[in-house]
């Protein structure tokens, strides 16, 4: 999105279109129109703007493209959560109090990322919560069952082949990583640099994987993955390399930690806690063979017979 309002005359005299804001993380076509009203009304409480003048000139696009004007300022705010909550604004560098507009903006941006993120996010690591993660994946199980369109999360098109391979879309996973002995960790170390170890660990889950995939934090040492459309191989190379990563990383006064990762392909009709139990599953296994694994429910004969009886109401074998 795309946002343009005028600020009074600059040094020259002329009144000129100077300050730009472009949002990339809404979800919805509403949820961009509050923004863009809420943005606005920042924009109006500054002294110098008339009310009339700014609705005839504001601009409010989708896709727009980012223009970077010559002889302007940029000022960028990128949250803890990365690219996907970011604002820019661009002003004439000569415009009297512009950093009274900017302020104005940015708040205003503050208050709406505020109210989306507490609805969708875990504080402690700002990934998505448990809610959000229902929600997608109501969306992700609908569409594989139906169509290869492209889906949109976050208002990106996410289910598109990936350019460097251009492999048709497949599937989608869902992966589960747990922490290998965490416990010990809280236990020697103290719960603050626990808190601190998870912290870091989604740091690096949004290092390891690509764009259009998804983390969560449901509570506790156990994170969850969404992967959307891709295929058998790239998602086991994915899981692995996170947990290479994972293996490879000194963290601060607690040093080498491992985790157990489990996976599986979201199938048609799926529920969240349907997929999120085989992947468990998956992990528990992953555990009892050691830790530091990755484990594929699906290629895992003993467990896709556990699926089969568990879903016909049969034994448990975990
Ligand atoms: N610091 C911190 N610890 C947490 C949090 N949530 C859960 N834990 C701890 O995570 C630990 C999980 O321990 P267990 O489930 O026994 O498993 P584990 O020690 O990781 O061992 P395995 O899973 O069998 O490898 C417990 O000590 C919990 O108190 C949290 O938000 N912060």
């Amino acid at each position: 999105m795309f946002v343009a309002a005028p600020l009074p005359s600059n040094s020259s005299g002329q009144v000129e279109t100077v300050a730009l804001a472009w949002v990339s993380r809404l979800t919805s076509a509403r949820d961009r129109r509050e923004l863009a009203q809420l943005l606005l009304q920042g924009v109006r409480s500054w002294p110098g703007v008339e009310r009339a003048e700014l609705d005839e000139q504001v601009e409010v696009a989708a896709d727009a493209v980012l223009p970077d004007p010559e002889g302007c300022q940029c000022w960028e705010m990128r949250s803890e959560y990365g690219e996907q909550s970011l604002l820019r604004v661009w002003a004439a560098a000569d415009v009297p109090d512009t950093m009274d507009f900017i302020g104005h903006l940015v708040r205003a941006y503050q208050h709406v990322l505020r109210l989306i993120d507490g609805a969708e996010r875990d504080p402690m690591t700002g990934l998505f919560n448990r809610k959000s993660f229902d929600e997608t994946f109501w969306r992700l199980s609908t569409h594989c069952l139906q169509t290869t369109r492209p889906i949109v999360l976050d208002g990106q098109a996410v289910a598109q082949p990936e350019r460097r391979h251009e492999v048709p879309p497949s599937g989608y996973w869902l992966g589960v990583l747990d922490v290998d002995h965490f416990k010990r960790v809280n236990d020697e170390h103290g719960h603050l640099i626990g808190d601190e170890v998870l912290i870091l660990l989604a740091r690096l889950m949004r290092q390891v994987f690509r764009r259009q995939d998804r983390f969560y934090r449901f509570g506790g040492e156990e994170f969850v993955v969404l992967l959307p459309s891709t295929d058998a191989t790239v998602a086991e190379s994915l899981f692995q390399r996170l947990r290479q990563a994972v293996e490879g990383h000194v963290f601060p006064q607690v040093g080498r930690i491992t985790v157990s990762l489990g996976y599986t392909q979201i199938r048609p009709n799926d529920t969240p806690s349907a997929a999120f139990d085989r992947a468990d599953r998956a992990v528990y296994l992953a555990k009892k063979s050691g830790r530091n694994r990755v484990v594929c429910h699906d290629t895992e004969p003993s467990l896709s017979a556990a699926s089969v009886l568990h879903q016909s109401g049969g034994v448990e074998l975990f």
